[in-house]
C-alpha cells in the first residue's frame, strides 16, 4: 500500500516578516511535496497563511473588530494563497485542488463521510488536497483552536501513517526554546512522557494556537496510531529527509501500535461537538474502563442531561461528573430517559461506537 501522509504547514512559514508572502519559500515545500507525490507517497496539505497574505493586500479605512478582520483577510488571503499553490504544483506538472472546512464538517457523520470521500477520490486521480479553515464563515465557537487541530483530524480521517507538522521551530524544546541550555525532545513516548509543563505560552506573531495545541494534537494521533513529527519547514530538504528517515533535528511522537475503527477515530475526536451527557453508575463505570469491549447498558444510566436525537456524540460521565468516553448514542435524549436504570434493554451506546478515555 502507498504512503500516505498530512503536511501541516503553519503561517510563520509561509509569510515574510511584512506580511507578504514568501513565494520562495513556498516554492521550496511544494518541490519537495512534488519529489514525494511522485516517487508515490500520497500527501494531503493543511496549509495555514491566508489571514496573514490578505493583510498586506489592504488597507482598511476604519478599525475593524476581530471578526470581521479575520473575515476580511482570509477572504482575500486564500485566494493569493492558493492561487500560488496552483501556479507551483502546475510547474511541477502537478493538479492541486482546495478545500475549505469548518469544524462543524467534522460534527455530523455524514459530512465526515462527504469530505474524506472528495479528498479520497482527490488522491485517487493524483491530486494534491490542499486544506485550510473556511475563516470566512467559521467565527468564535465555530472555530478551530488552529490549523493543527484540523491537520489531527484530517490525519485521522484520511487514514495517514504520518502527521508533520511545520512550523518555524525545530520541534518541541524542553524549556524556554530562547534559552540556549534547553534541548530538543527527540522522541516522545505518549505512555509514558507528559512534557506538558515545557511548553511556553508564546507563539509566533501570526499563529494561532502555539506549541500546546501541537502537543495535544500530536498526542491524540500517535494514540490512534499515527507517528507525528514537529519539525522546522524553514530547513532545507525538510520533508524529503523527514520521509527518507534521515536524522534530521525534529520531534517525533511514537505511534501507538493499538488498532483502532475508523468510527472509534471518529468519535474520539468528537468531543468538542457533543449534544449531551450519560451519567453512569460506579459498576457501569468500572466495566466500560475494564480491558474487555463492551457496551453502555440502560442499567448503568443515572441520569441524561441535554437534548440529542439517535446517532449524536454524546459525553460519558462517572457519577463525580469526571468525563470518561463519548460515544454515539442509540436513543434520543427523550427515549433514553425512559429507560434509565431499566434491565433488559437494547444498549444505549453499542461499543463500536464508544471511545473510552483511559
Ligand atoms: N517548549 C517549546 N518548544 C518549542 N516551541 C515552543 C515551546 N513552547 C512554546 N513554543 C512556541 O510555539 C511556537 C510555534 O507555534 P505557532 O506560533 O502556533 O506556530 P505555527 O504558526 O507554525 O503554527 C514557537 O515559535 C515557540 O515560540
Ligand atoms: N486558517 C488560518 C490559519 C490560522 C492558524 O491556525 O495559523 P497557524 O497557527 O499558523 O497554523 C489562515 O489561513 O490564516
Amino acid at each position: 500500500m502507498k504512503e500516505r501522509i498530512t503536511v501541516k504547514i503553519g503561517s510563520q512559514i509561509l509569510t515574510r516578516k511584512d506580511g507578504t508572502l514568501d513565494v520562495t519559500r513556498m516554492s521550496a515545500l511544494v518541490d519537495q511535496i512534488a519529489e514525494l507525490h511522485k516517487s508515490g507517497v500520497e500527501v494531503i496539505l493543511v496549509s495555514s497563511g491566508a489571514v496573514a497574505s490578505g493583510k498586506s493586500e489592504i488597507k482598511v479605512k476604519s478599525k475593524l473588530d476581530t471578526i470581521s478582520a479575520r473575515q476580511l483577510y482570509s477572504s482575500i488571503g486564500q485566494v493569493k494563497l492558493i492561487n500560488r499553490y496552483s501556479d507551483l504544483f502546475h510547474q511541477q506538472n502537478i493538479t492541486c485542488g482546495q478545500i475549505l472546512a469548518t469544524k462543524e464538517d467534522f460534527s455530523t457523520r455524514r459530512h465526515y463521510l462527504n469530505q474524506r470521500n472528495c479528498m479520497s477520490v482527490m488522491l485517487e486521480n493524483k491530486v494534491i488536497p490542499i486544506v485550510n479553515e473556511n475563516d470566512a464563515i467559521s467565527v468564535t465557537g465555530l472555530m478551530f483552536t488552529d490549523n493543527d487541530e484540523m491537520s489531527g483530524l484530517v490525519a485521522t480521517m484520511m487514514g495517514c501513517e504520518k502527521l508533520i507538522i511545520l512550523s518555524n521551530i525545530d520541534g518541541i524544546y524542553n524549556g524556554n526554546p530562547s534559552d540556549p541550555k534547553s534541548e530538543i525532545f527527540k522522541k516522545i513516548d505518549i505512555t509514558k512522557d507528559n512534557i506538558e509543563d515545557c511548553i511556553q505560552s508564546s507563539k509566533s506573531s501570526t499563529g494561532r494556537g502555539g506549541m500546546t495545541t501541537k502537543y495535544n494534537i500530536a498526542r491524540k494521533a500517535a494514540e490512534e496510531g499515527i507517528e507525528v513529527i514537529i519539525a522546522n519547514g524553514r530547513r532545507d530538504n525538510i520533508l524529503v529527509d523527514l520521509i527518507k528517515g534521515k536524522d534530521v533535528i525534529s520531534t517525533h511522537f511514537i505511534p501507538s501500535t493499538k488498532k483502532t475503527t475508523s468510527i472509534k477515530k471518529w468519535i474520539a475526536h468528537s468531543e468538542g461537538f457533543t449534544k449531551g451527557e450519560i451519567y453512569v453508575n460506579q459498576n457501569a463505570k468500572e466495566v466500560l474502563l475494564g480491558d474487555k469491549a463492551v457496551s453502555l447498558l440502560p442499567v448503568g444510566v443515572t441520569q441524561i442531561i441535554g437534548n440529542f436525537e439517535t446517532d449524536d456524540v454524546v459525553r460519558i460521565m462517572d457519577e463525580k461528573g469526571k468525563l470518561i468516553g463519548i460515544g454515539k448514542t442509540a436513543y434520543s435524549s427523550e427515549k433514553a430517559k425512559e429507560v434509565i436504570g431499566k434491565n433488559n434493554k437494547k444498549a444505549i451506546i453499542h461499543y463500536d461506537y464508544l471511545y473510552i478515555e483511559k
